[in-house]
C-alpha cells in the first residue's frame, strides 16, 4: 500500500526512511521557507498583533514597571554629582543621608521592578510558546495528507517545538528591554545635555555613525539565522527518519552514509553558526571600541572643561556614568535585535504554516454524515497527485453496505489510491465518490472518519498500555466492551499472561510483541471502534499458520456486517469476498467472484495461476511472488 497510509496521519508520525518521497504539487515547508522575501516587520505585524493585543494589560503594566526600574537604575549615578561635589567637596554632610536614603530606595526599587518584570514577562513567554505549540500541532493534525507526504515527519516536530520558541522574545523580556533600553538613553541624553552641550553632541555622532553600522551587520547576519533554522529542521528530519528506519539502514549496512549525510549535515549547520559568530563578533568588537573611543575623547574634553572651570569634579564623574547608560542601549540593541530578528523569522514560518488550509477548512464541505449504511459508489473518478500525470483513469463500482471489496492486481496498478480516495485522504480529480448518496467532497470529512476502520499491516503501536493501545480509537469505552474487543481479537491470550495484563507497557519503552500480537491489538482497535466502512490491508508475510488462524478469527468477526475494503493478498479473503476488482495501470480491467473470474480465464486467472504453485494460501501480484518464488528456491 505504497501511496495509502505513507503519511503521518494514521501511523502516528512513524517515520519511514524506505518509504520513496513522491511529489504531489503540494507545497513542503521547506518550499515555503525556502527563497520567501525575509519577514518585514511590516509583513509579520498582523501576527504580532494578534498575540500582542490580548496581552495588552499586561504589556502595559510590564512598560509602567519598566519605566520605574530604568529611573531607578539612574539615581545612583546621578547621586555622584552631589556627592563629590556637595558632600567631599563643599564638606556639607546634611547631605549625605539624604543621598544614601535615595540610593538605598532606589536600588530596593529596581530590584523589586526587575523581579516582577521578570515573573510577568518571562511567565507570559513561556505560556504563549505553549499556546503556540498546541495550536500549530492541532493545525497540523488536520491538515490534508498530501501535506504530509511532502513534509518530513523530522522538519514538522522542529516547526511544532522550534520555531514557536522565538515569539517568547516578542512579548516576553526582548521587547521590554528594547524599549527600556531606548528609554534609558533618552533619560541619559537628556540629563548630559543639561551636563555640557558639545561634549553630548559629539558622543551623539559618533553614536550615530555606529548605529548605521550596526544596521548593516543586522542585514549580514539575518540570512543566517534564517538560514539556520532551515538546515536544523532538514538535518533534524533526516535524522529523525535514520533513527525511525533504523533496521533498513542496518539491513542494507549503510551507517556509514547516514553517518556521512548527517556530517553533511551537522557542517552546514556549523558552517551557518560560524559565520554568525563572526559577524557577532564583529559588532562585539565595534561596540567595544566606539565605547572605548567616545569615553577617551570625553575624558580628553571633559578633562579640558574641568581643568577650564566649565564643568565641576562631580559633573565630570557623573558624565561619564551616564555615558555608559547612553551608549550600553545602543550596543545592548545587538543582542535585542538578533533576539527579535529569529522571533520574526519563527513567527513567519509559524504563520505560514497556520494558512494551511484544513482539511475540512473548504466552504464545499458542509455535509455532517450522521451514522452511514456503508454504500460506497465511485462514478467515472479520476485521480492524479500530479497535475498531468493520471493514476486512476475513470473508476466505477459500488460497494454495498455489509460486502467486502477485494482490490486485487499488480503492484503500482493504483489499489491503494482506491481505498485512499475512499478513506476521504485525496480528492478525486474528476467524478464523483459517494457514500449514502452523499457526495465525498461536500462532507466534513472528521464526521466520516468516526465511521471508518483501518487495519494495516504494519501495526502502529503507541509507546503506552495494551489498553491504552486497544482504547485509542474509542477512549470513552468501558472495561467491558474493551475486554469483549480483546476477547474477539484474541488478544486476552497473551496479555493476560503478562504479570500487569493489560496494564502492560508494549512499543518502545516496553514489551516486544510479536507481528502477530501487535496485528491482534490492531484487530481489537478496530472491533472497539465499530466502524461502518473497514480499510483492511492483508499482511503478505507469512505469519505462522496459528498467528494467522487467530488472526483471520479476529478479521472475520470484524468484517461482518461492515462494507469492507481489502487489497487482499490470502485466497481466504478472496474467495470470500462479494466482489473482486482486478486493477491495472488505473483502470479496473476485470471484476466478478472468484469462481466467477476463474471461470474467465483472464488477467485474474492470470495471477491466481501464477501463484497457486507458489503458495497455498497467499495470492501475490506479480512481484510480489517473485519473493516467495525465491525464498522458496
Ligand atoms: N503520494 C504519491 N505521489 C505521487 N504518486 C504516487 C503517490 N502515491 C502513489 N503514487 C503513484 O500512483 C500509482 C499507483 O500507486 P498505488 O500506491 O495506488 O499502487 P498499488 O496498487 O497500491 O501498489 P502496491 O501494491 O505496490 O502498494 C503508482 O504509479 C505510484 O507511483
Amino acid at each position: 500500500m505504497a501511496g495509502l497510509f505513507n503519511s503521518s496521519s494514521l501511523n502516528g508520525g512513524m517515520p519511514s526512511a524506505d518509504r520513496p518521497s513522491r511529489g504531489t504539487g503540494k507545497a513542503t515547508v521547506a518550499a515555503l521557507t525556502a527563497g520567501r522575501p525575509k519577514p518585514g516587520l511590516k509583513k509579520v505585524w498582523p501576527q504580532i498583533w494578534a498575540l500582542v493585543k490580548p496581552r495588552m494589560g499586561l504589556l502595559g503594566i510590564s512598560f509602567a514597571l519598566m519605566v520605574v526600574n530604568r529611573a531607578c537604575g539612574l539615581v545612583l549615578p546621578a547621586s555622584f554629582k552631589s556627592l563629590i561635589d556637595g558632600v567631599m567637596t563643599h564638606h556639607d554632610l546634611k547631605l549625605l543621608p539624604k543621598i544614601v536614603g535615595f540610593v538605598v530606595g532606589a536600588t530596593v526599587l529596581q530590584g523589586l521592578t526587575s523581579y516582577l518584570l521578570t515573573q510577568l514577562l518571562s511567565k507570559a513567554g513561556q505560556r504563549l510558546i505553549a499556546e503556540l505549540r498546541m495550536q500549530v500541532q492541532s493545525h497540523i493534525g488536520r491538515l490534508p495528507v498530501s501535506f504530509f507526504d511532502e513534509n518530513r515527519t523530522g522538519t514538522l516536530v522542529a516547526r511544532i517545538m522550534t520555531d514557536v520558541e522565538g515569539v517568547r522574545n516578542l512579548i516576553g523580556t526582548g521587547v521590554i528591554d528594547f524599549f527600556g533600553g531606548v528609554l534609558t538613553a533618552i533619560f541619559a541624553f537628556c540629563y548630559l545635555i543639561s551636563l555640557s552641550v558639545k561634549m553630548t553632541a559629539l558622543t551623539f555622532c559618533i553614536l550615530v555613525a555606529f548605529a548605521l553600522i550596526l544596521q548593516r551587520a543586522f542585514n549580514t547576519i539575518r540570512p543566517i539565522f534564517r538560514e539556520r533554522s532551515k538546515i536544523n529542521a532538514d538535518v533534524t528530519g533526516r535524522l529523525t527518519e535514520s533513527l525511525g528506519g533504523v533496521r533498513v539502514v542496518k539491513g542494507y549496512h549503510a551507517e556509514e552514509s547516514e553517518a556521512r549525510v548527517f556530517g553533511a549535515g551537522v557542517g552546514r549547520l556549523l558552517d551557518n553558526v560560524l559565520s554568525s559568530i563572526r559577524a557577532q563578533s564583529f559588532m562585539s568588537l565595534a561596540s567595544t571600541t566606539v565605547l572605548g573611543v567616545v569615553t577617551a575623547l570625553i575624558m580628553y574634553l571633559g578633562g579640558h572643561e574641568v581643568v577650564a572651570g566649565k564643568l565641576t569634579t562631580g559633573g565630570y564623574v557623573t558624565y561619564m556614568a551616564f555615558l555608559a547608560f547612553m551608549v550600553a542601549p545602543v550596543a545592548q540593541l545587538v543582542s535585542i535585535g538578533t533576539q527579535l530578528t529569529e522571533a520574526m523569522a519563527g513567527l513567519d514560518r509559524t504563520t505560514e504554516i497556520l494558512g494551511e488550509m484544513e482539511e475540512d477548512g473548504g466552504p464545499e464541505r458542509r455535509v455532517t454524515l450522521d451514522t452511514i449504511k456503508g454504500d460506497v459508489v465511485f462514478e467515472d473518478v479520476l485521480f492524479e497527485y500530479e497535475a498531468g500525470k493520471p493514476v486512476l483513469h475513470g473508476i466505477g463500482f459500488e460497494s454495498k453496505p455489509g460486502t467486502v471489496t477485494a482490490l486485487v492486481g499488480s503492484s503500482g496498478s493504483g489499489k491503494s489510491t482506491i481505498i485512499s480516495l475512499v478513506c476521504g485522504f485525496h480528492v478525486a480529480t474528476g467524478g464523483r465518490i459517494l457514500v449514502d448518496g452523499v457526495d465525498l467532497g461536500t462532507v466534513r470529512l472528521s464526521s466520516y472518519r468516526e465511521q471508518l476502520g483501518v487495519v494495516l499491516q504494519e501495526t502502529f503501536l503507541f509507546d503506552g498500555t495494551i489498553r491504552e493501545n486497544v482504547l485509542f480509537s474509542r477512549p470513552n469505552a468501558g472495561e467491558g466492551r474493551l475486554i469483549e474487543a480483546c476477547r474477539i481479537a484474541r488478544v486476552d491470550e497473551f496479555a493476560e499472561r503478562f504479570p500487569e495484563g493489560y496494564d502492560t507497557i508494549v512499543g518502545e519503552r516496553g514489551v516486544k510483541l510479536s507481528g502477530g500480537q501487535r496485528q491482534r491489538i490492531s484487530i481489537a482497535r478496530a472491533i472497539l471502534a465499530d466502524p461502518r466502512i473497514l480499510i483492511l490491508d492483508e499482511a503478505t508475510s507469512s505469519l505462522d499458520s496459528e498467528s494467522e488462524a487467530m488472526i483471520q478469527g479476529g478479521l472475520n468477526h470484524l468484517m461482518k456486517g461492515r462494507t469492507t475494503f481489502v487489497i487482499a493478498h490470502r485466497l481466504s479473503t478472496i474467495r470470500k469476498a462479494d466482489q473482486i476488482l482486478v486493477v491495472e495501470q488505473g483502470n479496473i480491467v476485470e471484476r466478478g467472484t472468484h469462481e466467477s473470474l476463474y471461470a474467465l480465464g483472464g488477467r485474474y486467472f492470470d495471477l491466481y495461476t501464477r501463484q497457486h504453485g507458489l503458495e497455498t494460501n497467499l495470492f501475490l501480484a506479480p512481484g510480489e511472488g517473485d519473493k516467495v518464488e525465491a525464498a522458496a528456491g
